[in-house]
């Protein structure tokens, strides 16, 4: 019946901390009970599970846990190396929990209790992780319990004290406990615990304000609490907050960092959670979340519910909250609520208290008229202020009104007019003569006369980031999907820019299949739509919307500019290629690795794209490679060392032949066409080209990299830089890509630094510092930061060797802060699943012997005798491929 929240306690709401900086994490608040988490670590933000609906969140080091809606079983995410992530383990077989509480490395869970299990009363709580795994059987039964840094408190129900167990040292909290002191409510910081008394005041106690760090601030002693009575209250690292009770307004006492946004005094909060010096609140009037602290994120575009979900009723002290225009939508259980603590504490003798079994939250009113205090008198005048009075609003509000909805309606109606003839003329103006997209449009058109709009598992979407458009609207934008408007085309759709009405340059993927492949047209649509409006990096495409009317499958994403590498590359004009200079053209090899190398690494479960090639990098207005066109993906298994068994898809020339002959998909499928996009970007040479004597560019190339004949594989239409060397490195890079055996291969991750150190070569700088990518400078951050823990190691040799076997500790990460830009993750946290014998094998040792030689000679032939020969089909195919 009572809710607690603090550093890692169960709510709608939860912040995490750690290196890479806060994550915040909301329940959508439309009811699905679904998370979204925003903020610079990728394995929190990219690893939520996005589908499974969570009754509630907490969050700690690196990781957020909920609690499964169905099983009511917690399910971490993110990265620490105590807490497992998934189900945590062991977990008793069917065995329920009704709250989950984080602390910096584990997680405590309160176990639902069956009528016939609970002996006496007895509670069962279970921790997992560093220094906590076990179970804890307790007499009585325990209201709540809330997790600190390396400690843990609970609540008992019957007569509201605290119990605390784990480590005491630093905190003190354990020993300093309150022995007789009965609490509405506790809630655990990182090195202290507060609690809401019975009369609504705070108490706080813990050695925190021991702590003397140089970059804390303010008066420090998070035991001076402010006298207001408070609703609820949390703890940070060294800070508490609490919402007032009388006007839901903030207050936060302690220490906080310097330079820290401050703590909004001009907002009223439903809900509140704190990270270590972050702290987060759900704004009443809007259920938008707003942050105060030191990390960010500022800004969360999303409303979150502004509680957990209860089965049972609301007890004492805690009121149904219905909310106007969602009800009680907020919560997917049937007779399932939200509770929320009611204010107490009125301000003077002149409240009086109202029975708290409302809507909202006041539970005292004032007594405007009998004023006697000074107090009430502002508080009242305030009040009379903002509200206009009956009368007023009749004889002086009522006219304006009544002009202003007059205006609006005028001047929509000529807005609209003068669109509409605008868009007619434009419309007279295009030639649309394509047969193929005129029959479209009548088919579509067709559609849209039937007002038929089909929307199979969409809502899910709907509420991430992907936006909903009208076909008309699509129509309109492309002029009418003309040919002119047409920028390219693939196997199942055309690709148009198109302008939106807000001036967006977009370009729309249309479906362009016949009926009978219709299935596998919307099958690729819904893959590359489901993956795009989970994915976000700087060097991907991004998904902008999508449109799914009658037949019309419609994918809407950012206009690239500058079209593919493939038009670069190959293209008619061959200014293009010149224009792609060495360090242009290792750029986008860099920028599409990281593009790759997200997608193995950050996104949970690893998504394998299948379709790496040139004509899938294309190029933005400020020349950045993004990674593009996911009909084929699929999400890996989540652990990237079992390969999936798929049937193989891709295209000539780039298809990996250890996935094309055993169907063993891992994600060097995609390091393997990688190769061949390097060899393409060195040479300028099509994967395939028949027109010269070796048509396949791998077993063209690779002989030639081997023999140390660089020169003769570099694009002739570029004069060759002045050292090679840097070439020379992503030459072997290529060859050690395209490897026969896939676990021959580097991974991604040792792929993106090899090129970064070439580009860094190449560019002049020493091979160690790396150069500033374009895109961070484009998204300002000019200055890369290097992690403080890695900074010693600067002394890395120039030598081959090291270009992609170095083991991870050597690593140094230079990422630009914005986690748009790049996630940072460390390499610690970089899934270990991605590492293969390749990435440790030091080059020209034991690899080459074993793999018989890479490609040179008959590339196949080992492939051959261990698994056996080809169909005469598949040979046909090696014939072209190979
Ligand atoms: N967002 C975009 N901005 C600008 N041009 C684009 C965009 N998306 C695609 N194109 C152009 O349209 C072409 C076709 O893209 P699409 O992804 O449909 O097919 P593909 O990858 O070339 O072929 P396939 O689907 O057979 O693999 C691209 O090669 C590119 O030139």
């Amino acid at each position: 019946r009572y809710r607690v929240l603090g550093l890692g306690s169960m709510s709608s709401i939860a912040v995490s901390y750690g290196e890479n900086g806060p994550v915040f994490c909301g329940l959508v608040s439309d009811g699905s009970h679904l998370v979204n988490c925003y903020g610079a670590d990728a394995s929190i933000v990219y690893g939520a599970p996005v589908r499974l609906p969570l009754l509630g969140l907490t969050a700690g080091d690196g990781f957020v846990c909920g609690l499964l809606l169905d099983s009511q079983q917690p399910y971490c995410w993110g990265s620490n190396m105590y807490v497992k992530m998934g189900v945590p383990q062991p977990i008793e077989e069917g065995a329920r929990y009704s709250q989950i509480s984080a602390g910096d490395c584990h997680l405590c869970a309160l176990r639902l209790m069956l009528p016939n299990e609970t002996h006496r009363g007895d509670s069962v709580i279970d921790c997992w992780g560093y220094n906590m795994t076990a179970s804890h059987v307790l007499s009585g039964t325990v209201d709540s319990v809330s997790a600190g840094s390396v400690f843990n408190c609970g609540l008992f129900a019957h007569n509201r004290t605290v119990f605390c167990w784990g480590d005491d040292t630093g905190s003190g909290v354990i020993s300093l406990v309150p022995h007789n002191v009965r609490f509405q409510s506790i809630s655990a910081g990182g090195y202290h615990v507060c609690g809401i008394l019975q009369n609504a005041q705070v108490f706080c106690w813990g050695t925190s304000l021991e702590m003397k760090q140089p970059d804390l601030l303010g008066e420090g002693d998070v035991r001076m609490v402010p006298m207001d009575p408070m609703v609820s209250v949390v703890g940070g690292r060294f800070h508490a907050c609490g919402i007032k009770s009388l006007d839901h307004r903030i207050s936060c006492w302690g220490f906080a960092l310097k330079n820290t946004v401050p703590t909004p005094t001009d907002k009223k909060f439903l809900e509140i959670v704190a990270g270590d010096y972050f702290t987060c609140g759900v704004v009443s009037s809007t259920f938008r979340p707003f942050c105060w602290g030191t990390g960010g994120p500022w800004s969360v575009p999303m409303a979150v519910s502004p509680g957990v979900c209860t089965s049972a009723p609301c007890g004492p002290g805690y009121y149904e909250y219905i909310h106007t225009s969602f009800g009680n939508k907020m919560c997917k259980p049937a007779d399932s609520r939200i509770c929320l603590p009611c204010s107490v504490g009125c301000l003077d003798g002149n409240s009086q208290s109202l029975p708290c079994n409302a809507t909202l939250y006041q539970g005292c009113q004032l007594n405007c008229s009998s004023c006697t205090s000074g107090n009430c008198s502002s508080y009242c005048s305030a009040l009379n202020r903002s509200k206009p009075t009956k009368k007023s609003f009749f004889s002086v509000q009522m006219p304006v009104f009544i002009a202003e909805i007059s205006f609006a309606v005028v001047l929509a109606v000529s807005i609209f007019s003068i669109a509409y003839m605008y868009v007619r003329h434009k419309l007279r103006g295009c030639k649309c003569s394509d047969v193929e997209v005129r029959a479209m449009k009548n088919q579509a058109c067709s559609f849209n006369k039937d007002s038929l709009k089909i929307q199979p598992d969409m809502d899910e979407l709907k509420i991430r980031r992907a936006q909903v458009f009208t076909y008309e609207e699509l129509d309109e934008a492309t002029c009418g999907f003309c040919e002119d408007s047409q920028v390219g085309k693939g196997s199942f759709s055309c690709v148009f820019k198109g302008v939106l009405k807000d001036g967006t340059v977009v370009a729309v993927k249309r479906a362009i299949k016949a009926s009978s492949d219709v299935k596998k047209t919307s099958k690729e649509f819904h893959t590359e739509l489901d993956l795009l409006s989970r994915l976000n990096h700087a060097h991907l495409l991004n998904l902008l919307g999508y449109c799914e009317e009658g037949g019309e499958r419609l994918l809407v994403y950012e206009f690239m500019a500058h079209g593919s590498l493939y038009q670069h590359l190959h293209g008619r004009d061959p200014n293009l290629k010149r224009l792609l200079n060495w360090v242009r053209r290792v750029t986008i090899a860099v920028q599409a690795a990281r593009g790759i190398e997200y997608l193995h690494g950050y996104a949970c479960p690893p998504v394998i794209h299948r379709d790496i090639k040139s004509s899938n990098i294309l190029i933005d207005e400020e020349h950045n490679a993004r990674v593009s066109d996911f009909g084929l993906s699929l999400l890996g298994p989540a652990d990237s060392t079992k390969p999936l068994s798929e049937l193989p898809a891709g295209t000539l020339g780039y298809l990996d032949p250890e996935y094309y002959r055993l169907h063993y998909l891992t994600t060097k499928s995609d390091v393997y066409s990688f190769g061949v996009l390097l060899l393409e970007i060195l040479s300028g040479r099509k994967a395939i080209d028949m027109q010269f004597e070796e048509g396949n560019i791998v077993q063209w190339a690779v002989p030639l990299i081997k023999s140390g004949d660089i020169s003769s594989i570099l694009d002739p239409v570029l004069n060759p830089p002045n050292d090679l060397e840097a070439l020379k490195k992503i030459a072997t890079v290529a060859y050690k890509c395209v490897r026969m055996r896939g676990k021959d291969r580097p991974s991604m991750d040792k792929v993106t630094t090899a090129l970064e150190r070439a580009l860094a070569l190449l560019m002049g700088s020493p091979c160690n510092e790396q150069p500033i990518l374009p895109t961070e400078v484009v998204l300002g951050s000019s200055r890369m930061h290097k992690k403080a823990s890695q900074r010693s190691s600067t002394n890395l040799s120039c030598s081959e060797n090291e270009l992609v076997g170095e083991g991870d500790e050597q690593r140094i990460e230079y990422r630009a802060p914005s986690w748009i830009t790049f996630p940072s993750v460390t390499s610690s946290q970089r899934r270990k699943s991605s590492a293969s014998e390749a990435d440790t094998v030091v080059e020209g040792r034991n690899v080459e012997g074993r793999s018989g030689g890479g490609v040179a000679g008959d590339p196949l032939r080992c492939l051959e005798e261990e698994i056996g020969p080809a169909s005469p089909q598949e040979n046909l195919f090696l014939q072209h491929n190979f």
